[in-house]
């Protein structure tokens, strides 16, 4: 800056010689100034206007289309057409969203803040009060250092002016022995930020893992409800940001406060010793101030909604990179890299975009704060500590008695007013820093309000899915009912069914399975199926049929209750622990992380094993049964490995097969669980499970499954079904077809 004017001034002098008046040049750089914002101003609205311009001449064309006036060839009116269909459903989305509430400085954002905080710091008493006691603490000595480090520097200029080398060299050495509790409580504060952030984070964490947990939240959040795109990224990135910044905040804004208010204090105090007006200074600082503050606030970008958006779109990112992780095979298979990295270049060119306008509006922001902060301010502070000197009565008395007074008392005043000059300074730049971070507190708040909204949001979110509250974009139309079985409110599917556990009727326990006019009906709200009533008892082995797409899955999510059920009543027998009642086994099974023995007893644990006494013999059994006792020998029940991609297709599915024999529940839900294994091992396995005992509800396209079944369901992929016992000949399929 300075290079600058004194650039600018050897110009203007130049110009002065040639005759060019330096007023005038000053009105030449002003002028050019203002030009130059109005430009930065009205660019981006006529760019807008010139794109609104555009679109509207490429609706036009399109509308020519027909008559034959465009003279564009089709494949530029098919890509204009593509591309008006995608800002359509952009412009779409973001109205939506606009509608939603805009994350800021708001009474939302306070009550959104409240409900967190009481997550954070649960008591009055516990491990966070504790932290943030002694985090007060050492912030409000920090400032009482600063304070008497202030007056140490001043009384050593003081000793300097009056060459008093004794007195000096002791204030020196005080001055020395107040570093080192001074940095010390500098290093406390940051680290007691630190561990304050952690738990706060630790706590939101457990709360949100728990709510994620609970009633299949997991599942329903992403397949049932469409408000959370990226729960992973809310779990992990926004409540760690969002807990570092609740923690930055409460020493930003609590440091700056008592340090205002005791160097306020203390300058009052000083000022009072010059025998000056102590309300005058304070009265001119607090009005500019409040004044700076205000056209701070008007002209402020809204940083809370530009952070949510690039956390938004950081999060979309990420989303792209785990599923090109997840499907990395089927990718490469296909060659799919071109589409998935186009996919990826988008999504990071829209993060760069939202990050890039950011950066523009914090540049023009943060000019205009720092020419407050740093020149306005200090001019003012310029005032306040002159004020005292030239109106202080301290400053007459002198004046007037310079004449008679000798000269010693003369130096003596000199250096009292050198001290008070060097403390007040100092007081001041710590005020002023002070002022500043309260200030920048302000734009860290509004970035709160944007990680509180979507921490807070997604809490939200969580508890209501899990009391089976969705809000989903349907494709079918909110009609207050559609063909009398779905009932709509606010805009939202109601979900009238009712689950009732077969113990609960006489209180008798019965093992049955029974739907009476259920409905399958998709997270979308389209009805696959208007009404289905079906009982199945043990013994009642059921081979489900049907074209793709007919809702042989679906009967499964709802039987395990993952799906809502929006009319008729479903009996289940009650689920115990420890002892599923039905077991789900998908064509794609599910590897978790750990050793062989792990998958095999999975969902149970170790110690669930332990507790049913269960031996590693007996997993060999269960291998043995699916013919993977070559994988138990080679690798042992304990070594942790990456089952997922060492096992086979057909390996996984058996080993699949091998937690139900270790689980032997008292329904299979199967799947096309076999599809992958070969015919004999596939009979086999299906023998053993009748032999345990388990009844078979079966999805499978395969015929020489169907002399394992009893009855059949035939889904007709209209809406339509029928659920018969099968004869004789049916069962015998195979041998038809052999
Ligand atoms: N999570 C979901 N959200 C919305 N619609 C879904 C969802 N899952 C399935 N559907 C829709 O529900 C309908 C029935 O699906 P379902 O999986 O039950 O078919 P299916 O009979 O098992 O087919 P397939 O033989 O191909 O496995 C399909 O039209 C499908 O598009």
């Amino acid at each position: 800056m300075t290079v600058l004017s004194k650039y600018v001034d050897r110009i203007a002098e130049k110009y002065e010689q040639c005759g060019l008046p330096m007023q005038a040049f000053s009105y030449a750089l002003v002028g050019t100034a203002l030009f130059a914002l109005t430009v930065k101003v009205t660019v981006p609205y006529l760019r807008n206007a010139a794109q609104d311009g555009k679109n509207e001449d490429g609706k036009r064309r399109r509308d020519n289309k027909g008559g034959g006036g465009g003279s564009l060839t089709p494949t530029e009116i098919d890509e204009d057409l593509k591309l008006a269909e995608a800002e359509k459903l952009l412009v779409e989305q973001q109205a939506k969203n606009q509608k939603l509430l805009e994350p800021g400085l708001n009474r939302e954002f306070l009550k959104q803040l409240g409900m967190l905080v009481q997550i954070m710091i649960p008591q009055k008493l516990c491990y966070e009060t504790g932290l943030l006691t002694v985090h007060t603490l050492c912030l409000i000595s920090r400032t009482f250092l600063s304070i008497y480090v202030a007056a140490l520097e001043g009384a050593i200029v003081k000793f300097i002016v009056r060459k008093d080398v004794k007195q000096f060299a002791l204030v020196l050495l005080k001055w020395f022995g107040i570093a080192i509790p001074a940095t010390f409580v500098n290093s406390m504060i940051r680290f007691l930020e630190s561990k304050l952030a952690l738990a706060f984070r630790t706590r939101l964490v457990r709360h949100s893992y728990r709510l994620y947990f609970k009633n299949q939240n997991y599942y329903r959040v992403s397949n049932l409800d469409g408000r959370i795109e990226n729960a992973d990224h809310r779990l992990t990135e926004d409540i760690s940001v969002f807990a570092s910044s609740v923690a930055h905040l409460y020493s930003s804004l609590t440091k700056p406060c008592f340090d205002l208010m005791l160097i306020g204090l203390a300058l009052m105090r000083s000022s009072q010793k010059m025998k000056a007006n102590i309300l005058l200074g304070p009265a001119l600082s607090v009005s500019v101030i409040a004044l700076t503050a205000h056209i701070l606030r008007i002209v402020s970008p809204k940083f809370g909604q530009l952070v949510s958006e690039e956390a938004n779109r950081y999060g979309y990112l990420r989303h792209i990179h785990s599923r090109i992780i997840t499907n990395a095979e089927e990718i490469a298979f296909y060659g799919g890299h071109k589409v998935e990295l186009q996919q990826l270049r988008q999504a990071y060119n829209r993060l760069v975009n939202q990050m890039n306008s950011i950066f523009s509006q914090k540049l023009w922001f943060i000019m205009l704060e720092q020419f407050f902060m740093k020149y306005v301010w200090s001019g003012t502070g310029m005032v306040m500590v002159s004020l005292p000197i030239l109106t202080g009565a301290a400053v007459n008395s002198n004046i007037n008695s310079s004449s008679t007074s000798n000269s010693n008392s003369n130096d003596s005043n000199v250096s009292e007013r050198t001290q008070y000059l060097t403390t007040a300074r100092n007081l001041l730049i710590s005020a002023a820093d002070a002022i500043e971070r309260l200030m920048s507190s302000y734009k860290e708040i509004v970035a709160l309000a944007g990680y509180t909204y979507r921490v807070a949001g997604m809490l939200d979110v969580l508890e209501e899915t899990a009391q089976g509250i969705y809000s989903k974009a349907t494709v079918v139309e909110h009609n207050d009912e559609i063909n009398g079985i779905i009932e709509f409110r606010d805009g939202r599917p109601i979900a009238k069914g009712r689950i009732i556990y077969t113990d609960d009727v006489a209180g008798q326990l019965s093992d049955m399975i029974s739907l009476r006019a259920v409905p399958v009906v998709t997270p979308n709200c389209d009805i696959v199926v208007p009404s289905l009533s079906l009982t199945i008892e043990p013994g009642v082995h059921l081979l489900i049929t049907g074209p793709n797409g007919c809702g042989k899955s679906s009967l499964f999510r709802i039987l395990s209750g993952l799906w809502p059920i929006y009319a008729g009543e479903l009996h289940i027998p009650r689920p115990i622990e420890n002892k599923p009642c039905m077991f789900y086994i998908p064509q794609r099974p599910y590897m978790s992380i750990g050793s062989l023995c792990d998958q095999i007893i999975y969902p149970d644990t170790r110690e669930d094993m332990k507790r049913k006494n269960i031996t590693d013999n007996e997993l060999m059994d269960i291998l043995k049964m699916v013919c993977l006792e070559h994988i138990g020998q080679r690798d042992g029940f304990n070594v942790v490995r990456d089952w997922k991609d060492i096992l086979s297709g057909g390996e996984k599915q058996r080993m699949a097969v091998a937690r139900l024999f270790y689980h032997k529940p008292r329904y299979a839900l199967l799947d096309e669980c076999t599809s992958a294994v070969s015919i004999d091992v596939e009979s086999s396995i299906y023998e053993i499970a009748k032999q345990m005992g388990i009844t078979l509800l079966t999805i499978t396209h395969r015929p020489t499954l169907w002399k394992f079944h009893t009855h059949i369901l035939e889904f007709d992929g209209q809406g339509g079904w029928r659920f018969r016992k099968m004869d004789h000949n049916e069962m015998q399929k195979e041998q038809f077809i052999h």
